[in-house]
């Protein structure tokens, strides 16, 4: 495995790696791996030849007042679990190699990053699209593996490289969880132990409503009242929102046809957690290229 830190080594090794062709796949990080990264690297790895991560704690799609320098970063631990993955090619740029001084220009998408994340975080989803526009440059993937855990997130990514025509399929992998349910996240650090217990509540509350929708229920009105007042049996949990949205245009809906997206988002003290659950049969959607 090779690690290389600037965008020319990093073109230099893929030329390198591609003399005898092959499809190149590629998992973007911020680091901080658990085994929801790893499960992305291990599902990338047979589908290509040339496998490449990166692992760049992106400062633009993060706000003034979040966690930017409190955000993990344990680079070797990271790069043994790149290796053990039997990664090719681990790409970590410095932020001046990311965002030269003279750097101007940013990939926005529109109408899905103003809703749910957005409306909270209202400069992060064009952090996200530009940083993952550059690295699909840098990089070149035939395909690139997300999770379904940052729901909007990949929505808002398959919307971009359709809009702007990008060579890249997006493929969303399944959320790994903890054995009590939470969804696994880089975050999840940041809990006490105390908090870390309250958190598996998010998971119940979404459990709730799969197995209401299992009865027969389909009304959205009353599958977000479950979730929500299965949380607020956690009072540390603080609901930013949850919602029962179109898995497409993540607009809400006000009836279910086939198959909708439950999605969460809450804080617990400093921390805000998200999570999701697909209904119906939404996961032909995420599944889609
Ligand atoms: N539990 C998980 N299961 C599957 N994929 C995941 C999981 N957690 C994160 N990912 C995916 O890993 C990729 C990198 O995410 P990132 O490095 O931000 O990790 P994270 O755990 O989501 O961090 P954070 O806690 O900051 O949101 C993203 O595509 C993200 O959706
Ligand atoms: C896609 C990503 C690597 C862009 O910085 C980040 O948003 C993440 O880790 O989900
Ligand atoms: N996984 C999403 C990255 C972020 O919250 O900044």
């Amino acid at each position: 495995m090779r690690v290389v830190e600037t965008i020319a080594e990093c073109r230099k090794e893929l030329s390198k790696l591609r003399q005898f062709g092959g499809r190149t796949g590629f998992v973007p990080t911020m680091g901080a791996l658990h085994a929801g990264h790893v499960s992305l690297m291990e599902i990338c790895r047979p589908q290509v030849e040339i496998s490449v991560a990166s692992i760049f704690v992106n400062p633009t799609q993060f706000a003034p007042t979040e966690d930017l320098s409190r955000y993990p970063r344990p680079l070797e631990h990271d790069l043994e679990l790149c290796r053990a993955s039997g990664v090719d090619l681990v790409f970590v740029p410095t932020v001046a190699e990311m965002y030269p001084p003279l750097a101007q220009t940013t990939v926005s998408v529109s109408t899905l990053t103003t809703l749910w994340e957005g409306q909270l975080r209202p400069t992060h989803f064009q952090g996200v699209t530009t940083v993952v526009t550059k690295l699909f440059n840098i990089v070149q993937p035939q395909v690139a593996f997300f999770g379904q855990k940052d729901y909007q997130q990949q929505a808002i990514l398959r919307r971009m490289v359709q809009d702007l025509d990008q060579p890249v399929k997006i493929r969303t992998c399944s959320t790994i969880r903890e054995s009590d349910g939470l969804a696994m996240s880089s975050r999840n650090a940041y809990l006490t132990s105390e908090q870390r217990s309250q958190a598996t509540q998010i998971f119940r509350g979404l459990a709730k409503s799969e197995s209401l929708w299992q009865a027969g229920e389909r009304s959205p009105a009353v599958l977000e009242h479950a979730i929500k007042t299965t949380i607020a049996e956690v009072s540390a949990l603080d609901i930013d929102y949850v919602a029962i949205v179109d898995p497409e245009t993540l607009k809400l809906l006000d009836t279910i046809d086939t198959g909708a997206v439950a999605l969460v988002a809450c804080r617990l003290g400093t921390t805000r957690l998200i999570d999701n659950l697909l209904l119906g049969n939404a996961r032909q959607i995420v599944e889609s290229d």
